[in-house]
C-alpha cells in the first residue's frame, strides 16, 4: 500500500498542498484530478521523492520515501515517474532507448520484451529511428515504454497522453492502462482529461485549493458531483434551483445539471435565452442566460439563434438522484 499522510508543501511562500491524506492499494489505479495549477504534478513529484516534504510522511509498504535532503539520488527505485518532459536519449534509436534498462545477459528476452513494448506504444515501424527525429507525441510514447521496461511497482504518470493526437490517444490509452492492470502495477495518473479517468481509474482523488475535496469511484463522482467544481471536471454543468425544474417542489435548494441532461422544450421548464452555440458534431453546446442572468449550458440538437427563448427540462430520475446529494452541496 502507498500511504501519503498529512502531507503539506510550499514553493517558497506559496502553499500548494495542505494536509493531504491518500491511501492506494497495490495494483490500484488512481487518478488525481483538478484544475490546472491545483498541485497535481507537485504531488506526484513529492510521492516520487524529488522534493522534500514540508510536513507529513509517505510510505510504500513499510519503506519511507524520502526527498533529496536524505537521498543522494532522488527517486525511489521501485517507482517510476513519467514527467511532462520525457528524459530520453535523443541520439540513439527508439529500440535502444527502450531496451537500455533490460538485461543484456538474456538477448532473446531483451529482443522479445523490446518488441512487446514497441507494439504496446504502436511504434514498431520506428524501432530503428533516432529519438531526436520523432515528434513530441512519439517521444512521449517512447518515454512511456522506457519506464515500463523497468517494471516499476508504482508508476506515476503526469498527463501521460498530453502530447498525443486524438487519432491515437484512445487505442493507446486502452493498451497502456490494460497493460498496467494486467501487470498489477500501482498507477497514479495526474490528469485533467476525463477520458483518462472514467474508463480506467479505480478511484479518483479531486484536488482543489490545496486540499482533497472529494474521493470516490469516478462514475460515482460523475453521477453525484458534490460541487460544481467536481462536475466541471467532467463537462459543462450548471447549478439549477429545484423548484424551477419541478414546479411543485417546495424548496430553495439547487442541483447540478450537466449540459447533456437538459431537454429543450418549446413551452415549459427553465426559461433561458440563447447567447451562443458551439457545434460539437453530434449536437450544439449552447450557452444561455436564465432570468436571473446566470449562465446555463445545454446541448441542443439544432442550431438555436442568439436571442431565442427556450425552456429546459430535466428527467425526473436525474432530479431525484441529485436531490439526495443536494443537501450536501
Ligand atoms: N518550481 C516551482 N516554483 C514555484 N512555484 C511552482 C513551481 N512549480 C509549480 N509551482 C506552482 O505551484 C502550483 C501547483 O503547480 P502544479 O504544477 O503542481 O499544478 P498542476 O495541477 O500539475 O497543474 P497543470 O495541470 O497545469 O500541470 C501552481 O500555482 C504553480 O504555479
Amino acid at each position: 500500500m502507498l500511504r501519503v499522510e498529512n502531507l503539506s508543501f510550499s514553493y517558497d511562500d506559496l502553499e500548494v498542498l495542505s494536509f493531504i491524506d491518500i491511501r492506494i492499494q497495490r495494483g490500484e489505479h488512481v487518478a488525481i484530478i483538478g484544475e490546472s495549477g491545483c498541485g497535481k504534478s507537485t504531488l506526484l513529484k513529492l510521492i516520487y521523492g524529488l522534493m522534500d516534504l514540508e510536513h507529513g510522511e509517505i510510505f510504500w509498504e513499510d519503506e519511507q520515501i524520502l526527498g533529496p535532503a536524505y537521498n543522494l539520488v532522488p527517486g525511489a527505485p521501485f517507482m517510476k515517474y513519467l514527467s511532462q518532459d520525457f528524459d530520453l536519449m535523443p541520439f540513439i534509436t527508439v529500440a535502444e532507448n527502450i531496451s537500455q534498462y533490460l538485461s543484456v545477459f538474456y538477448p532473446d528476452e531483451l529482443k522479445q520484451r523490446t518488441q512487446e513494448l514497441l507494439e504496446l506504444i504502436e511504434l514498431t515501424d520506428f524501432a530503428n529511428k533516432k529519438v531526436k527525429t520523432l515528434s513530441g507525441g512519439q517521444q512521449q510514447r517512447v518515454a512511456l515504454a522506457r519506464v515500463l521496461a523497468q517494471k516499476p511497482e508504482v508508476l506515476l504518470l503526469d498527463e501521460p497522453f498530453g502530447h498525443i493526437d486524438n487519432f491515437l490517444k484512445n487505442s493507446l490509452r486502452r493498451n497502456i492502462f490494460n497493460y498496467l492492470k494486467e501487470n498489477r502495477i500501482t498507477t497514479i495518473v495526474a490528469t485533467h482529461d476525463v477520458h483518462d479517468v472514467l474508463p480506467f481509474a479505480d478511484r479518483a482523488v479531486v484536488l482543489s485549493n490545496k486540499e482533497v475535496i472529494a474521493r470516490a469511484r469516478p462514475m460515482e463522482l460523475y453521477r453525484n458531483p458534490k460541487s460544481l467544481y467536481v462536475a466541471s471536471l467532467f463537462g459543462e454543468a450548471s447549478m439549477i434551483a429545484i423548484d424551477v425544474l419541478k414546479t411543485y417542489a417546495n424548496t430553495k435548494r439547487k442541483i447540478i445539471v450537466y449540459a447533456h441532461e437538459f431537454r429543450v422544450s418549446p413551452s415549459s421548464g427553465l426559461q433561458v435565452t440563447v447567447e451562443k452555440a458551439y457545434p460539437m458534431g453530434s449536437h450544439y453546446l449552447t450557452e444561455s442566460k436564465n432570468e436571473d442572468g446566470e449562465t446555463v449550458f445545454f446541448n441542443a440538437e439544432q442550431l438555436l439563434p442568439k436571442g431565442k427563448v427556450v425552456y429546459l427540462n430535466v428527467a425526473i430520475e436525474t432530479i431525484n438522484q441529485r436531490i439526495q446529494e443536494a443537501t450536501k452541496i
